[in-house]
């Protein structure tokens, strides 16, 4: 199973509070922002922050990422910083073009080749912010064998285009359906917008369960708070488990008869719907709903 990426918590670089204590809330990746949480005079002091945490903190548990500037704002500089710390991905926003991601690809490159790193190891993630990124979806996500997914930012997206966010977030649909086709077409993750407003959890909730009806593999938090919210809401549940369970020993029994077909429970069960309960079962396994070898 690929790597769960359920919640990535950003993380503002210039305060080096929460960056000691980022690793301890359980999300699945921490994302350090020397982007827009950090203000211009900070810029230098939050690079050097963040590249002391990387390398002087135990972040094995979870995944790093770090939200770089773009390239003409010292996002090389950044780059630098980040991949001579070892950081796992590193975060584009505001992409717009194939070629930006391709330009930061480069970069990185030299940085890895300068100091000795193995090429190719420091991932990379888009962030897709206006109307022109959206468009440009598809070809972002292909536009790097270092890609390991793309993500809205919806605050930046919404002033593009004219509007602000709603609690349905209907302005938001084809933005995030495009996203996603991009992300999987790519064969990528696909990661959602960050929710403001840190104190409305019901809001919240109600924006998760619709991102994970559409698909998307996780959501981009801003406090400790959000992550349970949302592994509660992507946890199987235990009907869900239950159903996969039997939907498995039912295809099994239907091979040994020599059939790709089955019924249970009066529905139809073949490949689409065995690959699904799979997946169910591998985020069970994942996140210990049940045990390594059950299934
Ligand atoms: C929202 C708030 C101010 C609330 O403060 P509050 O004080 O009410 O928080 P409390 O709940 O009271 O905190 C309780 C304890 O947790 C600690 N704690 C809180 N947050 C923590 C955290 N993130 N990391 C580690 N620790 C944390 C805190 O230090 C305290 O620790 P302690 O004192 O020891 O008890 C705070 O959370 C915060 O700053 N969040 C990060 C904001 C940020 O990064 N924005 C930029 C990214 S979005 C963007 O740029 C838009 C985007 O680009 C996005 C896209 O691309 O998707 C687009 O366009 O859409
Ligand atoms: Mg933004």
């Amino acid at each position: 199973m690929e790597r769960l990426r359920r919640t990535m918590m950003f993380v503002p670089g210039a305060n080096p509070a929460m960056l000691r204590d980022a690793i301890l809330y359980g999300a699945d990746a921490v994302m350090f922002d020397l982007e827009d949480a950090v203000s211009i005079n900070e810029k230098d002091s939050a690079r050097f922050l963040v590249h002391k945490a990387l390398k002087t903190l135990d972040y094995s548990k979870v995944e790093t990422v770090v939200r770089i500037n773009a390239l003409a704002d010292g996002g090389d500089q950044d780059i630098e910083a980040v991949v001579t710390a070892g950081v796992d991905v590193v975060r584009l926003p505001k992409t717009e073009t194939a070629q930006d991601i391709i330009d930061v690809a480069t970069v990185i490159t030299d940085v890895e080749e300068k100091y000795g790193i193995e090429v190719g190891r420091t991932k990379m993630m888009a962030a897709i912010e206006s109307a022109t990124g959206v468009l440009n979806a598809r070809e972002i996500a292909h536009a790097s064998d270092r890609l390991i997914g793309i993500a809205l930012g919806a605050e930046d997206y919404v002033t593009n285009m004219k509007t602000k966010r709603s609690p349905e977030g209907t302005e938001l649909f084809f933005a995030r359906s495009f996203i996603l086709h991009a992300a999987r077409d790519a064969g990528i993750a696909a990661i959602d917008t960050v929710y403001s407003d840190v104190n409305n959890d019901e809001g919240f909730k109600a924006e998760v369960r619709l991102i994970k009806q559409l698909g998307f593999d996780g959501k981009s938090v801003i406090n400790p708070r959000q992550i349970p919210l949302v592994n509660e809401i992507y946890a199987p549940t235990a009907a869900e488990i239950q159903n996969a369970k039997e939907t498995i020993w039912a295809i099994r029994e239907a091979e040994e008869k020599g059939s790709g077909v089955v019924s249970l429970r009066g529905k139809m069960i073949d490949k689409p719907i065995v690959e699904r309960a799979q997946r169910v079962l591998a985020i069970a396994r994942a996140t210990q709903l049940i045990d390594e070898e059950e299934i």
